[in-house]
């Protein structure tokens, strides 16, 4: 079994490429950094530290690698005779992953199994996003034969792996906590072999729950804690005020949970327990820099903030912590992050309701739009 993994960082080394070699696929990392590919191919394997109440290492090894930036028929060819391609690359980026695979899939045989594709990345649904990038590169006729080799699923990831210190190298350290939760229903009886994912037969609850609980909770943190002054996630969550906003934020978005999806309460209570006592893992350092990146995408309209938020308001449920860590996204400013420049850029050339609509993608008649418009003119009225 071989799977052609995209995206050799954080999360690639220290839960896919990791769960995926455990199963015993013979992996190959695609990425296009050549420091990093050509680090992994001269060493050939690397550890990664699990660290939480139950730490251990893990080595990896007997992988390939390489540069999908220069060595796209390399590429092409092993994709071409994999069993599965995974990605974790970041979700605005699924479309340089596109043409890889629909390269991979031109070349496989007509018999073969279909290709299993899964992307992994913090986003409703990423796959299907992938297969729409695949899609709109192919002439339709030729998209009808392309598909019947490929089978495409959507997949829930969680593992907190922050950025790693540089004299790391290769090495991942990451929380001992992890869940891979992958939609049974397009594989049929062909379920990929991975013991240590979950297969279920209805997704959307659960990558709902994950990322209106995990990476809501996480971004509510960063953004407040950036606003208080914080530059890690634990001096966020040190901040009684930041530490309240979280709480309450998630409050919120298990009502709608809970509401929406039939999640029993005390269960989604103390998956949400479980998940602050994640955050405040004493032996994995985060910034509020890595866990607010990029704001635009976090503030787009199916994503952790405005997503459960838009949900609520539907429903005429409260979304009022939501809204506080809205505001605090808008102050986000940190020069290194594109984003978050564009971001400020984009809160100083546009009108409150042009920026609400084209940064969350909410339509003028829906019923959050009227308050995310004042959130946004009050952050435009400190910045005049
Ligand atoms: N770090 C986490 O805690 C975590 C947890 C769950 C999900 N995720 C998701 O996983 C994805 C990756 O996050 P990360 O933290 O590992 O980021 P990262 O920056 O550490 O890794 C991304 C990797 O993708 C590579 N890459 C970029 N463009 C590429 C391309 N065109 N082709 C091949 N490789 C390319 C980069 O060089 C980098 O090595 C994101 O969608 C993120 O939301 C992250
Ligand atoms: O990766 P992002 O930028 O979508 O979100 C930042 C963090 O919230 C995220 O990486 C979490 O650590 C991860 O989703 C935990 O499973």
């Amino acid at each position: 079994m071989k799977a052609v993994h995209f995206g050799a960082g954080n999360i690639g080394r220290g839960f896919v490429g990791l769960i995926l070699h455990r199963a015993g696929y013979e992996l190959v990392f695609a990425d296009v950094n050549a420091e990093l590919i050509d680090a992994l191919a001269a060493a050939g394997h690397y550890t990664v530290h699990e660290v939480g109440a139950q730490p251990r290492d893990e080595r990896v090894d007997g992988f390939r690698a390489l540069n999908s930036g220069d060595d796209e028929d390399g590429v092409r060819a092993e994709i071409a005779s994999a069993d599965i391609v995974t990605t974790a690359v970041g979700p605005t980026l699924l479309r340089f992953i596109a043409p890889h695979i629909v390269a991979g899939l031109r070349q496989r045989l007509a018999n073969a199994a279909p290709l299993q594709v899964m992307a992994c990345e913090n986003a409703i649904n990423a796959t299907d996003s992938l297969r729409d990038q695949m899609r709109a590169i192919v002439d339709a006729n030729e998209w009808k034969e392309l598909e019947k080799r490929a089978v495409f699923a959507n997949t829930a990831v969680d593992r907190i792996v922050p950025g790693q210190a540089a004299k790391a190298g290769l090495d991942v350290t990451v929380e001992d906590f992890f869940e891979w939760v992958i939609d049974a229903e397009p594989f049929g009886e062909a379920v990929p072999a991975i013991p240590d994912a979950t297969f279920v037969l209805s997704l959307a609850p659960y990558i709902e729950r994950k990322l209106f609980t995990v990476n809501t909770g996480h971004a509510t943190a960063a953004y407040l804690g950036f606003a208080a002054g914080a530059s890690t996630l634990s001096d966020a969550l040190a901040d009684p005020a930041v530490a309240a906003g979280v709480s309450a934020a998630l409050a919120e978005t298990s009502a709608l949970l809970v509401a929406k999806h039939g999640l029993d309460p005390v269960v989604q209570d103390t998956y949400r327990q479980k998940i602050l006592a994640r955050f405040a893992n004493p032996a994995l350092p985060d910034t509020v820099g890595r866990i607010g990146r990029q704001p635009l995408r976090k503030l787009s309209r199916e994503e952790r903030l405005i997503g459960p938020a838009a949900q609520l308001a539907e429903r005429s449920l409260p979304s009022v912590a939501l809204g506080a860590a809205i505001a605090a996204a808008l102050r986000f400013d940190l020069p290194d992050d594109e984003q978050s420049v564009e971001l400020q850029q984009k809160l100083r050339s546009l009108g409150a309701e042009d920026f609400t609509r084209s940064v969350t993608g909410l339509a003028l008649e829906h019923p959050l739009f009227p308050a995310i418009v004042s959130l946004v003119a009050q952050r435009q009225a400190e910045l005049a």
